[in-house]
């Protein structure tokens, strides 16, 4: 795995104990499953594989607690690319709302009343689409929740959660972009100015595997990266999602009851002109035996902010690995249409530029 040294300070476990204990034990666990896939997917989470970051350590008012934490987020930012964020202050009952809202929504005995929404209209917010196929096993439904919210009104309740659930992740998104903007050496507002974060626009994206309780294939969703800034994720159960390491090995990702797994994605890598890593991640569904809600959210720049290498991650030895756009052209250069989501972080890299890797041999 990545080193666990940076700049020769040791490797700081950020208080890993204290988060888990301080975990809210009282709070019903999202994370049952049926007592037979227990051993195939409830294996024990690997503080030295999936980092775990302390929310309330990042914003402690103890500063060595602080400064401490910070530098294990800027060592997780440039060697790992993911991470399980705890203590958030977000209260369960608002995830299970929303997972209740979803689990609802993709009502097994009413499919042919989702189809509406497979529309390709240019104006939809609200998109959906059923795949069983070799390289995709999952019921989905993507909407932008962010400048405006959006949101199949059937079940009424699944549209309350949601809205809900949206405020609150907002407001970690833009707490956890000024932590980690002082975690990269920057002043707290330096990544939400540089994407224009408060008119970001945000796409919740729900995923049900396997559709229809049977998949075709091993592949839920195959390997990819996420535009954006980072990705927001809750689940009902463990199982399925896993990410690349930066030493190149599939990671099974197992979330501790309650905390939001933090995926980064495109737009952090371009900012940083490599220096902090777009996630690839995938979603097997083996065997069919876990059936899985997944909710994940796609914070984004503005529509309209135009993003490239920032100049303070340039110099002789980083020339811009990226071609700049706006986050529109770039949701749209593969010919997709925005609320979809789609990465194109190949057709954005800068041919032939053999520093693009610099980073890495750093
Ligand atoms: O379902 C998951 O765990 C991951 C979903 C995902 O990667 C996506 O929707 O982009
Ligand atoms: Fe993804």
């Amino acid at each position: 795995m990545a080193n666990k040294t940076l700049n020769n300070v040791p490797y700081v476990p950020n208080c890993l104990s204290e988060a888990i204990n301080n975990i809210d034990s009282n709070s019903s666990s999202i994370m049952t499953m049926p007592s037979d896939d227990l051993i195939r997917v409830n294996k024990p989470v690997d503080d030295e594989i999936v980092p775990i970051i302390d929310y309330s350590m990042l914003f402690s008012n103890d500063p060595e607690k602080r400064s401490n934490s910070l530098r294990y987020l800027s060592h997780v930012c440039q060697d790992y690319g993911f991470f399980n964020l705890v203590n958030h202050g977000v209260s369960h009952s608002v995830f299970e709302n929303v997972l209740k809202g979803i689990s609802d929504f993709f009502d097994p005995t009413d499919v042919d009343g989702r189809r509406p929404y497979q529309g390709k209209n240019p104006t939809d917010r609200i998109r959906w689409g059923l795949s069983s196929s070799l390289e995709e096993n999952r019921e989905h439904l993507k909407v932008a929740v962010h400048p405006q919210f959006h949101c199949p009104p059937k079940p009424a309740h699944f549209s309350v959660a949601l809205e809900d659930y949206s405020k609150r992740l907002r407001e970690v998104e833009l707490d956890l972009a000024k932590a980690m903007s002082r975690a990269l050496g920057f002043e707290e507002c330096y990544i939400e100015k540089a994407l224009n974060l408060k008119s970001g626009f945000d796409v919740f994206v729900t995923n049900l595997y396997p559709p229809n309780f049977k998949s075709e294939g091993s592949m839920g969703l195959a390997d990819h990266t996420d535009p954006g800034l980072f990705v927001s994720l809750i689940q009902d159960v463990n199982g399925g999602l896993q990410v690349l390491s930066h030493d190149g090995k599939w990671v099974d990702v197992n979330m501790p009851p309650s905390s939001i797994f933090i995926i980064f994605s495109d737009h952090l890598e371009i900012l940083t002109n490599g220096k902090c890593k777009s996630t690839v991640h995938r979603v097997v569904v083996g065997d069919n035996k876990v059936k899985r809600i997944s909710a994940s959210t796609l914070h984004g720049p503005s529509l309209e902010a135009f993003v490239k290498p920032a100049m303070e991650f340039l110099d002789d030895c980083h020339p811009p690995g990226y071609r700049g756009m706006t986050y529109k052209q770039y949701l749209e250069a593969t010919g997709f249409h925005e609320v979809d989501v789609k990465s194109c972080l190949q057709q954005v890299l800068v041919p032939n530029n053999d520093k693009n890797n610099c980073y890495l041999v750093d």
